[in-house]
């Protein structure tokens, strides 16, 4: 048996490496990842609240009237949400389930493996990282991560060795479901159906594949998954493994409502670049993940995003009815994001535009 490890060497570890460490032994883990007190964990509003839900089959299948509901449905859902879960979409829960288990394949890797794809820079193509807080303070989440790019060039870690079939696969599949609820959120803003494809230059921007992995945890109510954030990004659609840990939660009026993931649906994310396009008629979902003292849970969003040089701007006949006093600020991909993580993630989107 090995000796537990010292401190100093604690915060070089993986979140995975953490856990095996101490789930079964010290209970104690470095300080940095304390980052609730008991205090609010008994204080805070967690609740179960049914959130949205959208047969997307219609937006495909069903007669004009059909079709116009849906999308309304999807409007109301990205105004008063920001999320909702996406059911009827085509993709088989096989593939869901191999997306994830092909992930928790590579998460399961030696620590020497995956030392390969450590992320070196935030737009590396394929990357793995750890725990660590991209706002740049101190603390540190409970988290592995490995982020993959997998259009216009498909990356993905040589093992486990089904990963790029699978992936090749799900991405293939996924991006009809983003093209059809792209164009059915730009209508749903009044904006022609290809607005939001052609001002993000969509054709030339990339999908991406994150995988989240959240191992048990010995302090488990004191720790984070990740903390409180909107996804600098367009839109994601999640799924997860079975898992007893439902971790996930979104911030609703106020109160942070628990999501129950059930396969084979999707859960769609707003992200910030629609908040911005939509003069913050939509809102970017704020949400965080918290973790089990019990169960590994691993959940893998896919999205697409637009080149880092593409201007995020109100679409301009959204702007005319605003009343906002300033012309919002154009930024690119790569000036928002920058700005973002200068501001370590505390403000909406379109507060950092109108900043
Ligand atoms: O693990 C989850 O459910 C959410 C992950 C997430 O929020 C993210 O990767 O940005
Ligand atoms: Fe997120």
């Amino acid at each position: 048996m090995t000796s537990p490890p010292q401190p100093s060497s604690l915060l070089n570890s993986t979140t995975k490496e953490l856990s095996g460490h101490t789930i079964h032994g010290a209970a104690t883990l470095p300080a940095s990842y304390i980052t609730r007190s008991p205090a609010a964990v008994e204080s805070e509003p967690v609740v179960k609240e049914e959130i949205p839900t959208v047969d997307i089959s219609l937006l495909r299948n069903g007669d004009l009237h059909q079709r116009s509901s849906i999308i309304s449905e999807i409007g109301r859902a990205c105004r008063e949400w920001g999320c909702f879960t996406v059911v009827n979409h085509g993709i088989s829960e096989k593939l869901q389930r191999e997306m994830v288990e092909a992930f928790g394949g590579f998460f399961n890797l030696t620590e020497e493996e995956k030392a390969v794809y450590k992320m070196k820079n935030i737009f590396d193509p394929i990357c793995h990282g750890t725990s660590t807080n991209l706002m740049g303070t101190h603390v540190r989440f409970w988290r592995d991560f490995l982020r993959v790019t997998v259009y216009p060039v498909l990356y993905y870690p040589t093992k486990p060795i089904h990963f790029r079939r699978v992936s090749e696969d799900y991405a293939l599949q996924t991006k009809e479901i983003i093209n059809e609820l792209l164009r059915a959120i730009s209508e749903s803003l009044g904006l022609e159906e290809s607005f939001i494809e052609e001002s993000l230059d969509l054709a030339s921007g990339s999908q991406i594949l994150n995988g989240n992995f959240y191992p048990p945890c010995p302090q488990a109510e004191l720790v984070m998954g990740l903390p409180p954030h909107s996804d600098p990004a367009i839109f994601s659609l999640l799924i997860q493994n079975n898992t007893t840990c439902n971790g996930l939660q979104v911030l609703h009026n106020d109160k942070w409502v628990i999501i129950d993931l059930i396969k084979p649906s999707f859960l769609f994310l707003l992200g910030d670049h629609i908040e911005i396009i939509s003069n913050g008629r939509y809102k970017s979902v704020v949400h965080r993940v918290m973790v089990s003292s019990e169960s590994t849970r691993i959940s893998v969003g896919i999205s697409i995003l637009p080149p880092t040089d593409v201007v995020l701007a109100p679409a301009p006949r959204l702007l005319e009815s605003s009343g906002s006093p300033n012309e919002p600020r154009r930024l690119t991909v790569k000036e928002f994001l920058a700005l973002k993580y200068q501001n370590k993630g505390m403000n909406s989107a379109m507060d950092l535009i109108n900043m």
